[in-house]
């Protein structure tokens, strides 16, 4: 690929192989969930989930998508139980959206795409940090949240406020004091499958935890995450919208539910 990766005609996910041949490895992400296939595994405990709000740090324009950033240099912030051993430390959360209300979801349901995902990556601790943890097949735990048309969502709104400050590929500013826990529903049941990142460099280290009950947001609010830009400021505008990579085959893999 001459250019960076994207999500355009030149250098989306079709493209991605070229640079990135595992995209075509055994364990991609993301893949379409069918719920009459998973199997209820008993032996799959309940999720820990326990955040430090005053662990986040910043929000950031990657360029891909916009991540809220936080400090994992201690254990204040920590996924465990569920489908891993050990502790996994949040790094940070990001989403996934469309151009419009009828796609942007990475994962899918019987086929079904959901407007936006919430993506909520953690690492093993069994690894030094991020980037040692990124490319070991243990390595990451990913909680996949699914967003659904209603009700506007208010903490997920004290995220959008922040957009505004953050328009173009590259810029940041300060984030402080969030509890990414108020993003996730009442329900703590899950699907869980071994998969990659859904974004090069497609890393196969990520442990999936897809939350079956989705959370809300309104249309006005899909419509915030449109007004933010590939491109950087001084770059011809491109809105940041269907910034998803669709479904990758299963290749023989379970997909197990936390839930009969
Ligand atoms: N969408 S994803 O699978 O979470 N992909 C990621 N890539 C870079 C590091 C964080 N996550
Ligand atoms: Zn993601």
């Amino acid at each position: 690929m001459s250019h960076g990766w994207g999500y355009g005609p030149a250098n989306g996910p079709d493209k991605w192989a070229e640079e990135f041949p595992v995209a075509n490895g055994p364990r991609q992400s993301p893949i379409n969930i069918v719920p009459k296939e998973a199997k209820y595994d008993p032996s799959l405990k309940p999720l820990k989930v326990r955040y430090d709000p005053s662990n986040a740090k910043g929000i950031l324009n990657n360029g891909h998508s916009f991540q809220v950033d936080y400090v994992d240099d201690t254990d204040s912030s920590i996924l465990a139980g569920g489908p891993v051993s050990g502790k996994y430390r949040l790094k940070q959360f990001h989403f996934h959206w469309g151009a419009g209300d009828d796609c942007g979801s990475e994962h899918t349901v019987n086929g079904v795409k959901f407007p936006c995902e919430l993506h909520l990556v953690h690492w093993n601790t069994k690894y030094p940090s991020f980037g040692d943890a990124v490319s070991q097949p243990d390595g990451l735990a990913v909680i996949g949240v699914f967003l659904k048309i209603g009700a506007a969502n208010p903490r997920l709104q004290k995220v959008l406020d922040n957009l505004d400050a953050i328009k173009t590929k590259g810029k940041q500013t300060t984030f402080s004091n969030f509890d990414p826990k108020t993003l996730l529903p009442g329900s703590l049941d899950y699907w869980t499958y071994e998969g990659s990142l859904t974004t090069p460099p497609l890393f196969e280290s990520v442990t999936w935890i897809v939350l079956k009950e989705p959370i809300s947001v309104s249309s006005s609010q899909m419509s915030k995450f449109r007004c933010l830009l590939f491109s950087a400021e001084e770059e011809d505008s491109c809105n940041m919208v269907d910034n998803y990579r669709p479904p990758q085959l299963l290749k023989g893999r379970q997909v197990r539910a936390s839930f009969k």
